[in-house]
């Protein structure tokens, strides 16, 4: 049997896209899989500057791709797929989920810690920026384009001092660059952060059953759990917002924090439960959260997101 397999045109999608089908033929010897890469918009426009709910807007392109059967199967970060996928498509599979937290990554080595004061510190990421500015209210965070390899060559101490990157970006790119992790108590990753989703036709069968196989049950029930939290929130997310699940025996705890645009108030929720009811989970978290009023955060969003992309 042979699959065909969408993947946007991004190394990182390439790369992530080639380490699933090496997982897949391990356990299917007798399949055969070819990439048709999809270039989209994201691929040939450069990025947004700092943005809120733009989730998903490429992923969606390689996803019409699957439903409209050009490809089996699509291969996409899971933090950067929307929680609505068509009514035709599924989340066939999770595999074992990647390092889930951020990392520094300076011209000289020094951590966000020591970094001189005044330092220049790069991130699309709104989450990123505030939670940069929580620490190091002294530096200046900008906006940066491109894709992480771009990213990382743009750190030459000229325009960049510094960015903040996922480690799992890193590792699957196999990047040869020093970097510090950054800590998940102060940078609260973004819901799913790590994972990877294998999306298909919810009608093909054969498809999915082949797809499951790599599929980890904790990494599932994990971002089960962070998506049903982003979910709750959604609505009125309009405020950078980290969430991260880990399961521990028959039990799951779900951390979560947000921001005010500007940085200046922040709540954390922590909740733990059975690890096989997420869903329950996520939205106790985010009942939890708007009961501290979670809302309020949002106030004036759109001016602060102005603010930011002038710095
Ligand atoms: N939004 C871009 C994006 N989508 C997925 C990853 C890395 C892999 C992951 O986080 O799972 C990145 C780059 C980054 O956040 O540094």
């Amino acid at each position: 049997m042979k699959y065909v397999v969408g993947a946007r045109g991004s190394q990182l999608s390439i790369a992530q896209t080639n380490w699933v089908i090496s997982e897949l033929k391990k356990v299917n010897p007798d399949c055969e899989y070819e990439i048709k890469s999809i270039t989209t918009k994201g691929d040939t426009d450069s990025r947004p500057l700092f943005t809120i709910n733009q989730k998903g807007i490429f992923e969606k392109e390689v996803d019409r791709a699957v439903a409209q059967k050009e490809v089996d199967f699509a291969v996409h970060s899971l933090k950067d797929v929307p929680s609505k996928l068509d009514e035709s498509l599924i989340i066939a599979s999770i595999p074992k989920r990647e390092s889930v937290n951020d990392v520094f990554i300076s011209s000289d080595g020094s951590s966000l810690e020591n970094i001189k004061q005044g330092a220049v510190i790069g991130t699309s990421s709104l989450r990123r920026a505030v939670q940069v500015s929580r620490i190091r209210p002294d530096v200046t965070v900008k906006p940066i384009r491109g894709n992480i390899e771009t990213r990382i060559r743009k750190v030459s101490g000229e325009n960049f001092d510094a960015i903040v990157l996922a480690q799992a970006g890193i590792s699957r790119l196999e990047v040869d660059v020093k970097f510090t992790p950054l800590s998940i108590d102060n940078f609260s990753p973004s819901p799913g952060q790590g994972a990877i989703a294998i999306v298909a036709r919810v009608d093909d069968s054969n498809t999915i059953s082949m797809l499951k196989k790599i599929e980890d049950a904790d990494s599932r029930l994990e971002i089960e759990a962070e998506r049903a939290l982003s979910d709750y929130v959604d609505s009125g997310c309009r405020f950078p917002l980290g969430a991260y699940a880990k399961s521990n025996g028959s039990e799951m705890t779900l951390t979560v924090s947000a921001f005010s645009v500007d940085g200046k108030q922040s709540l954390q929720v922590s909740k733990t439960g059975s690890k096989n009811d997420p869903t329950s989970l996520g939205k106790n978290a985010g009942e939890e959260l708007q009961e501290k009023g979670v809302n309020d955060l949002a106030l004036n969003w759109r001016e602060k997101v102005e603010e930011w992309n002038k710095t």
